[in-house]
């Protein structure tokens, strides 16, 4: 096969104390709950040419299991809310994207649209909205309803709330603000565009009260897989935060969601595929293996069961530790793929209810590696040459060390492969990821979904 043309994108999945469940307890891991903490992690990345930092965000804190939730430091209670966080880090920082994660279940489109308009043009073109439907039960309780909305429910609502924003932001052409004091017109009338959307979930009438950005409008993310969450990736999305652990399933979601471009008239570059991948990186093997025994001897066994019983959908506290992980549970409602991943992991490497949570108590389902520099690079090499990903969400297992230690010792590896940028191609998220200024579908009259060139 010829080695592909494009380079890696690379993404920093900022998770403050880092992404192992018992990071926070490592005497290296930085407390991290303050600006500053973010402000370095930020600077490290765009200093590197990262093509994005990413914040994850729910809008509850899970502690239905208070005695496990009081033994973590990632148990839905975030430091900080994530679009207010970007919006403050963007005046620090330039190039770098800036991801924020949002519910399409707990929010409202008009709102949304403007927030993530308004980071968008305060950053100059660097926002990107990671649109969740909140598989979190929890968050239901927040906003009025007695039980957690169904999956399906879920994504329908999401497909509509997409287009209205979509919709949204495209209410101002590009050079709709004349500003002409000679003739005394702010902006042209011609090139404002009323949405008056109307829908089973959505009545929204327009347009937005805030003008487009420099890269058109922010880039939207998906990182739902399950089939809902792949039809909408394919039809809405231009980069997709994925979790696949083997090379054969990554190269078959990347195949799945690429194959589905063509019914929307987009093409293959138009949606960037971002699985994430936790890296344990140092100079030796055995000094990376260190590393990580360090970080999992300090998970509690309250901490793994909690995770893994989220993760599968399947309350595990009443099992054996050590005992087999129950055969077929009842399909979760809340995340399809990451239930069926970890379900899979267990079944394929026949683990009991610890081992599993020791498997997965750093990555929570994501892509494992632990090694060399090299081992990384090759791995990260490997999936890429053969369509796994177009690029990785970098998950350091602890903050800011695991991240400082990815930048000195794998990115350089990566460029001297020829496979990572020296410097950022432009200023804007999408000049960086290799996207299209997207034409205003509002203007062309192509409605709803993302418009085709
Ligand atoms: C890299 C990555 C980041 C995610 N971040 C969040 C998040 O911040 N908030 C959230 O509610 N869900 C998050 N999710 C979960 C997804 O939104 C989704 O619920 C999950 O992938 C299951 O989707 P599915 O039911 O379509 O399979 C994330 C998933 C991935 C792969």
């Amino acid at each position: 096969m010829a080695k592909r043309k494009d380079k890696i994108k690379l993404g920093a999945f900022l998770l403050f104390t880092g992404h192992h469940v018992a990071a926070w307890r490592h005497p290296n891991a930085s407390v991290g709950t303050e600006f500053d903490n973010y402000v370095e992690l930020a600077k490290l990345a765009e200093a590197a040419k990262f093509d994005t930092i990413f914040l994850a965000d729910g809008v509850a804190a899970r502690i239905k299991d208070v005695e496990a939730a009081s033994r973590k430091a990632h148990s839905g209670v975030y430091p900080f809310e994530p679009i207010t966080l970007l919006s403050a880090l963007s005046s620090v920082t330039r190039n770098i994207g800036l991801i924020a994660t949002a519910s399409t279940s707990y929010s409202d489109p008009y709102n949304l649209a403007r927030q993530f308009g308004s980071l968008d043009r305060l950053s100059g073109g660097r926002a990107g909205w990671n649109l969740v439907t909140s598989a979190d039960p929890d968050a239901a309780f927040n906003f009025g309803h007695e039980t957690q909305i169904l999956h399906s429910d879920r994504y329908e609502r999401a497909e509509e709330f997409a287009d209205v924003v979509l919709g949204l932001w495209d209410s101002w052409e590009d050079d709709a603000f004349l500003r002409d004091r000679a003739s005394g017109r702010y902006f042209d009338p011609a090139k404002l565009h009323r949405l008056n959307h109307s829908g089973r979930h959505f009545k929204v009438r327009g347009p937005l009260n805030i003008p487009r950005s420099p890269q058109g409008r922010p880039v939207v993310v998906q990182a739902g897989a399950s089939e809902p969450g792949k039809e909408l990736a394919a039809r809405t999305a231009e980069a997709i935060f994925a979790a696949q652990i083997t090379l054969e399933e990554a190269t078959g979601f990347y195949a799945d969601v690429k194959g589905r471009l063509t019914k929307y008239g987009r093409s293959h570059d138009d949606l960037k595929i971002l699985p994430g991948i936790f890296p344990v990186v140092a100079r030796t093997r055995s000094e990376a293996e260190e590393k990580f025994e360090a970080l999992q001897e300090l998970i509690q066994p309250e901490v793994g069961l909690n995770l893994i019983s989220q993760l599968s959908g399947v309350d595990l506290r009443d099992y054996p530790l050590d005992g087999p992980v129950p055969e077929n549970p009842p399909a979760t409602n809340a995340g399809k793929s990451r239930q069926a991943l970890v379900l899979d992991l267990a079944r394929r490497e026949n683990l009991t209810i610890r081992q599993l949570y020791l498997r997965i108590a750093g990555a929570r389902g994501h892509w494992q590696v632990v090694g060399t520099p090299d081992d990384i690079a090759d791995q990260l090499e490997e999936r890429f040459e053969n369509y796994g990903a177009d690029g990785f969400n970098i998950m350091s297992p602890i903050m800011p060390g695991g991240l400082s230690d990815f930048i000195e010792l794998v990115v350089p590896e990566l460029r001297r492969r020829g496979l990572f940028r020296h410097e950022y191609e432009g200023t804007t998220l999408r000049e960086n990821l290799g996207l299209k200024h997207p034409e205003n579908s509002r203007a062309t009259g192509k409605s709803g979904a993302v418009a085709a060139e």
